[in-house]
């Protein structure tokens, strides 16, 4: 069996507010292997969020150990952890946050420049995965003349623009009505599947958690 691309090791964060500690994430174990989808549930306030910001290296506070493509993030200096970041991660959010003023090809080609991609490459990557979630009629429109489940189509083309192995994804249909999260979910799927990159997907919705190829629940700040 393959390496996990990502590892979790004894995962802990707490905050302290009011003179009060809160520990929400108690020890988390978590290994993904290459090219598998993991569900992440939990209710409101369990600490998804919190646990893909870990992940995601994107904020400080977390002991415990985060591996990432054979990588001991914790160790890196704060360069080392954006370049990690940029060359295996991609995000998804439940709010798109699109550039408004750049067309769907524009926001997917702008993070392969900033990886040092040339811009015939970036272009046509972009207009590949947009097309592959259905949007090859909407290459020149901005967010604005999009409907949410567009946008959020035009968000996991970003995400995958680098063909990152591993796609951090936080409630990333929250936004959309059920039928659209569902088709959404589904291209969302389909693309991460062939493209053969991990993803990591927080859910409170069981029905979409299962159509995930495993599911993990955070309950009291540990994984079930
Ligand atoms: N910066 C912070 N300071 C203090 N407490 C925080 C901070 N960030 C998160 N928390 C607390 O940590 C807990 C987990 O929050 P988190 O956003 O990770 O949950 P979640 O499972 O993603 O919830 P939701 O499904 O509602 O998005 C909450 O109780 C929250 O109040």
């Amino acid at each position: 069996m393959s390496e996990p691309f990502v590892r979790l090791a004894n995962l802990r964060r707490s905050f302290s507010q009011g003179g009060e500690t809160i520990e929400v994430l108690r020890g988390i174990d978590l290994a993904i292997r290459p090219g598998e989808i993991v569900a992440l549930l939990g209710p409101s306030g369990s600490g998804k969020s919190t646990m893909l910001q870990a992940v995601g290296l994107l904020e400080g506070g977390f002991t415990g150990k985060i591996e990432i493509a054979g990588i001991e993030a914790s160790a890196l200096s704060a360069d080392a952890r954006t370049a990690l970041r940029r060359d295996h991660l991609g995000f998804v959010y439940q709010f798109h946050h699109l550039l408004p003023d750049f067309n769907a090809t524009e926001n997917v080609v702008l993070p392969q420049l900033i990886a040092g991609k040339g811009a015939g490459e970036a272009r046509a990557r972009a207009e590949e995965l947009l097309t592959a979630l259905g949007l090859g009629h909407r290459l020149t429109h901005r967010p604005s003349q999009l409907s949410g489940g567009e946008q959020q189509r035009v968000a996991v083309a970003r995400a995958l623009a680098n063909r990152p192995g591993l796609v951090l994804a936080d409630e990333p249909t929250g936004n959309l009505d059920e039928a659209t999260a569902d088709k959404v979910l589904e291209q969302f799927l389909k693309l991460v599947r062939g493209e053969g990159s991990s993803a990591l997907v927080a859910t409170h919705n069981e029905r979409l958690a299962l159509r995930m190829d495993r599911v993990v629940r955070l309950h009291e700040g540990l994984l079930a």
